[in-house]
This record gives structure tokens, C-alpha cells and sequence, in this order.
């Protein structure tokens, strides 16, 4: 596919289904979306990958946090199934002298959305997802992640399972501005 128009055509889907990537195909995957740019190359991101049953073992941390009624549980518990793969994105920065912590962010940031074109590419969907789940000691634990770091959600992958709709043309206007432009102190 074009860059321009993988780009264009990308978008997030609610409704998952098999395939996914495996383990294989997802490392190719993510070794070119590494390739992101990372101030430092630091690497301060992990993926951790669920499947199958990995997505129940999550869906009953999450029905635990639900309202304390049984078709909240149940509905929570159901989230992690929307996808064959969720992969949880954990954010670990590092102290740096020069890359500040949200440059930290940036980087992993663009390796996620870079990953999401790769799948897009390869025929697959995804949707980053997120919520107050994420902030969960249990969740966080199950995700085994340390102090300082962050769970950023999950991106679900898997197949659509309906035709993407069109995007509406963005419009750029004042956001890309001349320095000539704008009108100074004086
Ligand atoms: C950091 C981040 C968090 C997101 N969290 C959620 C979420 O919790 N639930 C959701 O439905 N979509 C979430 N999204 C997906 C956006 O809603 C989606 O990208 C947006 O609606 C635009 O759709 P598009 O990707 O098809 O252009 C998130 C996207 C990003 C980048």
C-alpha cells in the first residue's frame, strides 16, 4: 500500500476478530515500527502481549472495578474479548539528562501509532484503548509493571469486522502557520 494512502485509510475499529498477528509476525511488525523516532534512543516502552486466556485473567481484573452490580461485571469482564490481541503498552522512562519525560511519551507514542499502519498495512485493524483500569494496582500488577512506570492501555489488533468508514477530509487551515505570519509584540 502507498504511505499517503495507508495513512488516509487507517482507522480504529471496535469490533475485532481472529486473525491476528503471531508472535513471528508481530516481531517483524514491531522491529520496523521501532524505527519510530526516540530522542536518545532509549526504548522507554514495552508491549506485553495477551491472548486467549491472558484476556479473561484481565476481564475478571476489570469486572472487579465495575459497579458493584452483575451486568457491569459482566460487561467489563467482556471488554479484553473485543480483540484476539491486546497488547498493553507499558511506558518505563528513564532519568536522562537531556530527554525529558514527555519526549519519553512522544517516542512511544509514535511507535504505537506506527505499529497500528503496519498493521493496517498487512490487512489487519487495531484501536488504542484506555481508561482508568489502567491506574489499578491489580491491573497493573497483573501487567508486571514497577514503580515509575506507566500502563498507557492497550492496543486491540486483530481483524475488522466491518468495512472501515471513510474519513471526513481534515481541514489544515490556521494550524499550519507561517512564523512571517504571526503578528508580533510590536
Ligand atoms: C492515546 C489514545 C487513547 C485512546 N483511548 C481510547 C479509548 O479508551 N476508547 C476508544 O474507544 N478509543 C480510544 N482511542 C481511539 C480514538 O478514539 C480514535 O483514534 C479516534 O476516535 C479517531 O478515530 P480514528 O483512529 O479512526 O481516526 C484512543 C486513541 C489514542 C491515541
Amino acid at each position: 500500500m502507498e504511505t499517503l494512502d495507508n495513512v488516509l485509510t487507517r482507522r480504529s475499529a471496535n469490533r475485532l476478530t481472529g486473525p491476528a498477528p503471531d508472535d513471528a509476525e508481530l516481531e517483524v511488525l514491531l522491529k520496523a515500527a521501532m524505527t519510530a523516532p526516540d530522542h536518545g534512543r532509549l526504548l522507554p516502552w514495552r508491549l506485553v502481549t495477551l491472548r486467549g486466556e491472558d484476556r479473561v485473567e484481565l476481564g475478571r481484573c476489570l469486572a472487579g472495578l465495575a459497579a458493584d452490580d452483575p451486568g457491569a461485571r459482566e460487561r467489563a469482564a467482556a471488554k479484553p474479548l473485543r480483540a484476539p490481541l491486546l497488547l498493553a503498552i507499558v511506558f518505563s522512562p528513564v532519568e536522562h539528562p537531556k530527554v525529558q519525560r514527555w519526549e519519553q511519551l512522544a517516542a512511544t507514542a509514535a511507535v504505537v501509532h506506527t505499529l497500528s499502519l503496519l498493521l493496517h498495512d498487512r490487512g489487519y485493524a487495531s484501536i488504542w484503548r484506555t481508561g482508568p483500569a489502567t491506574e489499578d494496582s491489580g491491573v497493573r500488577g497483573l501487567h508486571g509493571l514497577g514503580p515509575g512506570e506507566q500502563l498507557l492501555g492497550w492496543l486491540y489488533a486483530g481483524t475488522s469486522m466491518v468495512a472501515a468508514p471513510p474519513r471526513r477530509p481534515y481541514e489544515v487551515g490556521p494550524r499550519l502557520i507561517a512564523l512571517a505570519d504571526i503578528a508580533g509584540p510590536n
